[in-house]
Order: C-alpha cells, then structure tokens, then sequence
C-alpha cells in the first residue's frame, strides 16, 4: 500500500491551517514538513512553534523532514511539538546511530535522508535502527524542482537492502513527485510519496492523491 505525504512547503503559509485540512479531506496519510535552517540548505522555512500550532489541527501523521545541521540538538523540542516520525540526514548528522536512538528514546519514528549523491550503503549499519529512508530525488533546500532520474537505481537498491535484512523499514521519496514520476518509483520499491507542488498545485487535491497512490497499482 503507497502512503501519499503532500509537504507543507508549496501550501499557503498564511492559511496554514486550513492547507493541512484540504490535503486531510483529499485522503493523504502523512503531512510532510520540511525544516530548514540556511545552513544545511539555502532556504529558511519553520520551526517547532509552527509544528506544535498545526498539532491540535490534524490528525494526519506529522512527518518532519529535517534539513539543518547538528539535528540532534532539535530532536527533544521536536518530539514535544508533536513530530511522530523524525528524519535527519545523514550529511548532517555526524554520530548518525547515536542520533537515531535518540530519536526512539523520545517515542518518535526514525528516518534518515540521503542527498542525490549520497550510496544507499551509507544506511547498512544503521537499518534496524530506521523505520523510514527518505530518498531525495531532488536537491534538498525547494519544492517544484526537476525530478532526478538518475536516483531511482538507488531506491531499488536500498529496498534489496531492506529485504535482505528483513526489516520493515519504510522508503519514501521526496522531489519532484507528480503522476509522470511516480510509477518509477513505485517499481523500484519506494512505498511513502512526498509530493508538494504536485498536490497543492492540483485543481483537485484529492484526485492527485488518489493519481499519486494509483502508481503502485499493478507495479
Ligand atoms: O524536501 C523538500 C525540498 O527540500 C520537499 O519535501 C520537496 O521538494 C517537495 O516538493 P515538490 O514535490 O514540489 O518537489
Ligand atoms: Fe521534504
């Protein structure tokens, strides 16, 4: 079964609340927010004050992306804003098991991001310790880039690698996600779809996360 994650980042950030309830009402399973600190990536977005606003205004699963440096000195206040699932990347996190366990201690999900250039062997060691590898198929720092074909290769990789060592963890994609790109995917075993522009771009939201999840029909 795909999960569709639509991100915060292409919604209207005046209207936030009501955003996150259009893409609820369209059938989505996570929100995806994306954290980012001018440091890791250029772009600046939100912080844990927003994510414990939006908490009391949904029930969807907060999925947080982190793109900042040194992510474990924001894991507690994350945990306490309502994060349920915490992904860190790995170019950002230098003690990255240590990271992840933190992440658990304080009842959250863990996730891990890899940039376009990163292996999936990066993750080997640390897998039973992940509930979810965020792919990026985009540069991180925007939405409503160009998707990076040249990534899938890796997704296939790294589900060979979860079914090798019989873990459950998740694979998730993120960037540039639309009907076009999404079987690809799909085949290659990827099973969470973030999409920002594609879902809030859509004249109907709820048939683009219906399109979206549709991808891993038949795969
Ligand atoms: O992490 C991200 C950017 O760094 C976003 O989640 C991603 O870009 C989603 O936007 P879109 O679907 O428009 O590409
Ligand atoms: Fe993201």
């Amino acid at each position: 079964m795909i999960k569709i994650a639509p991100s915060i980042l292409s919604a209207d950030f005046g209207r936030l609340a009501e955003e996150i309830r259009k893409v609820e009402e369209a059938g989505a399973d996570y929100l995806h927010i994306d954290v980012m600190d001018g440091h890791f990536v250029p772009n600046i977005s939100i912080g844990p004050p927003v994510v414990a606003s939006l908490r009391p205004q949904s029930s969807l699963v907060f999925d947080v992306h982190l793109m900042i440096e040194a992510p474990e000195r924001y894991v507690a206040a994350f945990a306490e804003a309502g994060a349920d699932i915490l992904t860190v990347h790995f170019e950002a996190a230098r003690h990255l098991d240590r990271t992840l366990r933190l992440i658990r201690e304080h009842g959250m999900r863990a996730g891990v991001a890899l940039n376009p250039a990163t292996p999936p062997g990066m993750v080997e060691y640390v897998l039973p310790l992940v509930d979810q590898v965020l792919v990026m198929t985009v540069n991180p720092g925007f939405g409503g880039q160009k998707f990076l074909p040249e990534v899938v290769p890796k997704i296939a990789g790294l589900r060979r690698m979860v079914e090798r060592q019989g873990v459950g963890t998740d694979l998730e994609v993120d960037g540039g996600i639309d009907p076009e790109t999404a079987p690809a995917v799909v085949r290659a075993g990827a099973n969470v779809l973030v999409a920002g522009s594609a879902v809030y771009g859509a004249a109907d939201a709820a048939a683009m996360v219906q399109r979206l999840r549709a991808a891993g029909v038949g795969k």
